[in-house]
C-alpha cells in the first residue's frame, strides 16, 4: 500500500556517468525531485541534457552512478537485476516512441502479455475498461499491422496501464505520428491522470506536448535547472531558450 503524500517517484541526488576515463560522459548531475502521485510532469531539454538518462534510471532501467531512486516508496538502490525486473513488472509502465507491439500478436495479446509473463491472470474488466477508454475497444482482435500509429499507440497505452503501475514512463510517445493523432494520444495520457489518477512522466522536445502536463522539468547538461507550473506551449518554449546550455542557472 502506498503512504500518503510519498511521491510515485522519488529522486535524491541522482547522478549518472557513462563510461569512465577519458571517455566518460556525464549524463545526470545530482537530481532531486519527486513526481507525486496522480500528476503528470514533462521533462524538456536539448539533445543530450539527460532526459531518457532520468527517465531510465526513474524506471529501474540504467543503474545510477549517484544518488537514489524510490518508486511507490521502493529504493532501488541495491536491487539485483532480477529485483528490478520484478519492480519495473509490477510497478512501472512504458510507452515508447516505437509502440514496441509484437507483431504476430492482437492487440488485446499483446495488452495481456506482461501479466501473463509475470504469471498473472489479466483482470478482464480492467482492460475492458481500458480499451473502452482508449477508443480501440473494436480492433483489440487485430494484430499491429492493421492498426494505425495512433491506434497501436494506443494498443501500447493499454498495455502500460494493465498491471495498475505506480507510474507510466513516455519517451517521446507521439515522436512516430501526425499532429491530429499526436494530440489524440496526449490527451489520452491527460485523461489517464485526471480520470484514473495514474501518474505520468513524458519526455518530449515538443513544447505543445508538454503543455498537456502539469509541470515541466527543464534539464541543461544534466542539470535541473527550472521548474514549470500551469505551462502553456509559449512559457514552455520560453523556458526552454531559458534552460539552454550557456543561459543555465540553479533551480529554485
Ligand atoms: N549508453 C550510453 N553510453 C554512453 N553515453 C551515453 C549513453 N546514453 C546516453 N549517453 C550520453 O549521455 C548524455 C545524455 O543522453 P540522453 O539520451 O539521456 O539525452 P536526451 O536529453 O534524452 O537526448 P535526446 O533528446 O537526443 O534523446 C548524452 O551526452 C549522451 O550522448
Amino acid at each position: 500500500m502506498s503512504i500518503t503524500n510519498e511521491p510515485a517517484v522519488r529522486l535524491d541526488g541522482l547522478g549518472k556517468i557513462y563510461g569512465s576515463g577519458a571517455s566518460a560522459v556525464t549524463a545526470l548531475r545530482d537530481i532531486s525531485y519527486g513526481f507525486a502521485a496522480g500528476s503528470f510532469t514533462a521533462v524538456m531539454g536539448q539533445s543530450g541534457s539527460g532526459k531518457t538518462t532520468l527517465l531510465q534510471c526513474a524506471a529501474g532501467l540504467v543503474h545510477p552512478t549517484s544518488g537514489s531512486v524510490r518508486v511507490g516508496g521502493a529504493d532501488l538502490t541495491g536491487l539485483k537485476e532480477r529485483e528490478l525486473a520484478s519492480m519495473r513488472r509490477e510497478r512501472v509502465g512504458f510507452v515508447f516512441q516505437s509502440f514496441n507491439l509484437l507483431p504476430a500478436l492482437t492487440a488485446l495479446e499483446n495488452i495481456e502479455l506482461p501479466l501473463r509473463l509475470a504469471g498473472r491472470r489479466p483482470d478482464r474488466d480492467w482492460v475492458r475498461e481500458l480499451v473502452g477508454r482508449t477508443g480501440i475497444a473494436q480492433h483489440v482482435g487485430r494484430r499491429p499491422h492493421e492498426l494505425s500509429g495512433g491506434q497501436q499507440q494506443r494498443v501500447a497505452i493499454c498495455r502500460a496501464l494493465a498491471a495498475g503501475p505506480e507510474v507510466v514512463f513516455a519517451d517521446e510517445p507521439t515522436g512516430n505520428l501526425d499532429t491530429a493523432s499526436g494530440q489524440e494520444i496526449l490527451s489520452m495520457l491527460r485523461q489517464v491522470v485526471d480520470a484514473l489518477g495514474q501518474t505520468v512522466i513524458l519526455v518530449t522536445h515538443d513544447p505543445a506536448a508538454a503543455a498537456y502536463a502539469d509541470r515541466v522539468l527543464f534539464l541543461s547538461d544534466g542539470r535541473l535547472v527550472d521548474v514549470l507550473t500551469e505551462p502553456t506551449p509559449e512559457r514552455v518554449a520560453a523556458g526552454v531558450q531559458r534552460s539552454s546550455p550557456g543561459r543555465t542557472r540553479p533551480a529554485s
